[in-house]
């Protein structure tokens, strides 16, 4: 199983959200941004790398949200949820194909990468 840690990030109230590549795993479904936690790493000290490393941004963590595990089969993942604030730095996008910041209600009508269904679906009954 991998431990993987994603952000969901409020810029404005809207929410990031990123589409993965043709060429990653998961080609072109849509997630928060966020990746593998390495060894001898805490999960907010990965969520903060990952998201600098992938879209040249910084942000706080506000709040950890529950687990998705999730077999994909080929691999399994434990998606390790974070609620974030938007803090600084431009979006550039090293490795997704595109990005959209998005309203609440707007979120459900992506193609989600499958482990983020029930973390979309938390977050949708959390007050903002
Ligand atoms: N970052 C991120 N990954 C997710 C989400 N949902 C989900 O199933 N995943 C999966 C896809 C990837 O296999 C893994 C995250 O790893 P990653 O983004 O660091 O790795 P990757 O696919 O680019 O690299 P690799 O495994 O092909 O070497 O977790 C999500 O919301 N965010």
């Amino acid at each position: 199983m991998i431990n993987v840690t994603c952000a969901i990030i409020k810029i404005n109230n809207k929410i990031l959200v990123t589409q993965r590549s043709e060429k990653m795993k998961l080609p072109l479904k849509w997630e928060f941004p966020g990746g593998k936690l390495e060894e001898g790493e805490n999960v907010v000290e990965c969520i903060k790398r990952e998201i600098k490393e992938e879209i040249n941004i910084e942000i706080e963590v506000v709040k950890q949200l529950t687990n998705s595990i999730y077999n994909y089969e080929i691999f399994t993942v434990n998606l390790i949820p974070f609620l974030s604030e938007y803090v600084s730095g431009e979006i550039i996008l090293f490795e997704h194909n595109d990005y959209k910041l998005l309203e609440k209600s707007e979120l459900l009508q992506l193609d989600w990468a499958e482990a983020d269904l029930p973390i979309v679906k938390e977050f949708l009954k959390l007050e903002l």
